[in-house]
């Protein structure tokens, strides 16, 4: 398989405190990569390594072949970055910026393909002061974006978004990663790891917790399934190994449709919260 990103034992203090400790990860080219966990599990730092933006104290870090830290100008073209709240160029329009950042690479799409990609059109002349917060949020992936990168680095990248451009965004990591742009994507939001990622990492104090197939992770595709129902005003639910057999014998017992029923699974974030409590 060929990996994109490659770390072992990933350890990183700030003081006395450790932020990372003993991290190991891959992520495969061309795929859409989560790693979850709760606030200040290290998620952030870990990207900003990755990134070559922080220095780490142990472990070994490959990206794209070659080590953030030490990585060059023509490794930086190839990775784009959207960091968490960044707030330059308030006075800049949407289109000032973006052909700003367009400039530094040297096979960047076009401003108003970017743009437009991201729903920002209507704002193009908008001077960054002015924009609503989703809306400077989707700027931060426009500059991300605009170098066409091979492996594009998201923390958090629809906090703040509405649910129509939550959608509209994941569309966007969809087409990207359609066209082979490998992401890794950090965020609190499960639905969106499950909606975009085909593999994820739960981190807890700096370490890894669990790391796999979104759609098995922790056992969920084999865990008890729930099956709900309604026996006129109760609602009835039975957990249960084969909920095939459950709703049979329910399809048998009302003699057809069974009133109000559901099959369900733990879903990632009930996994997710068993991981980490
Ligand atoms: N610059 C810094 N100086 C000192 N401590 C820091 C610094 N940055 C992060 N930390 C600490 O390191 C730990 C990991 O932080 P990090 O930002 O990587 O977590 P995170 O998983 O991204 O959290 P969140 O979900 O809140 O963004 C936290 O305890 C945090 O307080």
């Amino acid at each position: 398989m060929d990996d994109v990103v490659r770390v072992r034992g990933l350890r990183k203090r700030y003081g006395g405190a450790t932020a990372v400790d003993g991290l190991d990860l891959s992520v495969h080219r061309g795929e859409v990569f989560a790693v979850l966990g709760p606030n200040g599990a290290g998620k952030t730092t870990t990207m900003e390594i990755l990134e070559g933006y922080r220095r780490r104290d142990a472990g070994e870090v490959s990206v794209l072949g070659a080590d953030p830290h030490t990585a060059g100008r023509e490794w930086r073209y190839r990775i784009g970055v959207v960091l968490q709240d960044v707030d330059d160029g308030r006075e800049l329009t949407v289109a000032e910026i973006v052909g700003h950042f367009a400039r530094y690479y040297p096979n960047s799409r076009p401003p108003g393909e970017v743009i437009d990609l991201v729903g920002l059109t209507a704002k193009a002349r908008a001077r960054v002061r002015t924009l609503s917060g989703g809306q400077r949020r989707r700027l931060d992936v426009a500059v991300g974006l605009v170098g066409r990168p091979e492996l594009l680095f998201l923390d958090e990248p629809t906090t703040g978004f509405d649910p129509q451009a939550r959608r509209q965004f994941w569309d966007l990591v969809r087409q990207l990663a359609a066209e082979g742009t490998t992401i890794l994507l950090t965020t609190h939001h499960l639905e969106e790891a499950e909606a975009l990622a085909s593999r994820v990492a739960v981190l807890a104090n700096g370490r890894i917790v669990a790391c796999g197939d979104v759609a098995t992770l922790g056992g969920r595709a084999g865990a008890d399934a729930t099956v709900r129902w309604l026996d006129g005003d109760r609602r009835c639910d039975e957990r249960t190994a084969d909920p095939a057999a459950v709703v049979a014998r329910l399809t048998r017992f009302y003699a057809g449709p069974v009133p109000g029923l559901t099959v369900t699974r733990p879903s990632l974030e009930d996994v997710y919260l068993e991981l980490i409590a």
